[in-house]
């Protein structure tokens, strides 16, 4: 990806054609960037997952490379990015949201992707010791929006078990 090393070692945006297709399905995984990046090992781990079962349109988000600047600091780029994903989340069949590093973005994408009757699974670590936004937990509502505790170690299962079900609930294959 020679996106990854212009502007000085910072990601610049992509606006171009998402990565190329693995399978039909279109996967939105939503991370902190400029919230944090504390959690940037497992968002690595959910992408690599999430790329067994179809195309990842936010890879970046998994990337070492990205800091908490994001991919670019400028307010010019900042329309690029908003208007890019908002286009991806329109496109995208699922939505993966891991949202124990509370981000203000985050939580932006999950409300717009709710708007957009986007089916959507949040993944929260109750081992943090927070305590997740209601506006997050509070819109579970057991079918389109669904939020799942899990710990580190189950992180896999936990995406099996979800993608196996939206298999059979919505033959997206
Ligand atoms: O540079 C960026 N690129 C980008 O794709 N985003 C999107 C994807 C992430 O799921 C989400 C992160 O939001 P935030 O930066 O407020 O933590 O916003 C956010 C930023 C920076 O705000």
């Amino acid at each position: 990806d020679d996106s990854a090393n212009q502007s000085g070692g910072r990601k610049s945006v992509n606006s171009g054609e998402p990565p190329r297709l693995r399978s039909g399905m279109k996967v939105y995984f939503c991370g902190s960037i400029r919230g944090g990046r504390d959690d940037v090992a497992l968002y690595r781990r959910i992408v690599q997952k999430l790329q067994s079962y179809g195309t990842v349109l936010t890879e970046h988000v998994g990337s070492n490379e990205l800091t908490d600047r994001g991919e670019d600091a400028a307010a010019a780029e900042d329309r690029a990015i908003h208007d890019r994903d908002v286009a991806w989340l329109r496109q995208s069949d699922v939505i993966v949201a891991e949202v124990t590093q509370p981000s203000l973005g985050v939580g932006y994408e999950l409300g717009r992707a709710v708007d957009m009757k986007k089916k959507v699974f949040c993944l929260f670590r109750p081992s943090s010791g927070r305590r997740l936004s209601a506006m997050v937990r509070g819109a579970d509502d057991g079918e389109l929006f669904v939020v799942r505790d899990y710990s580190e170690d189950e992180l896999e299962n936990v995406l099996d078990e979800f993608f196996k079900n939206l298999k059979i609930n919505t033959q997206i294959d």
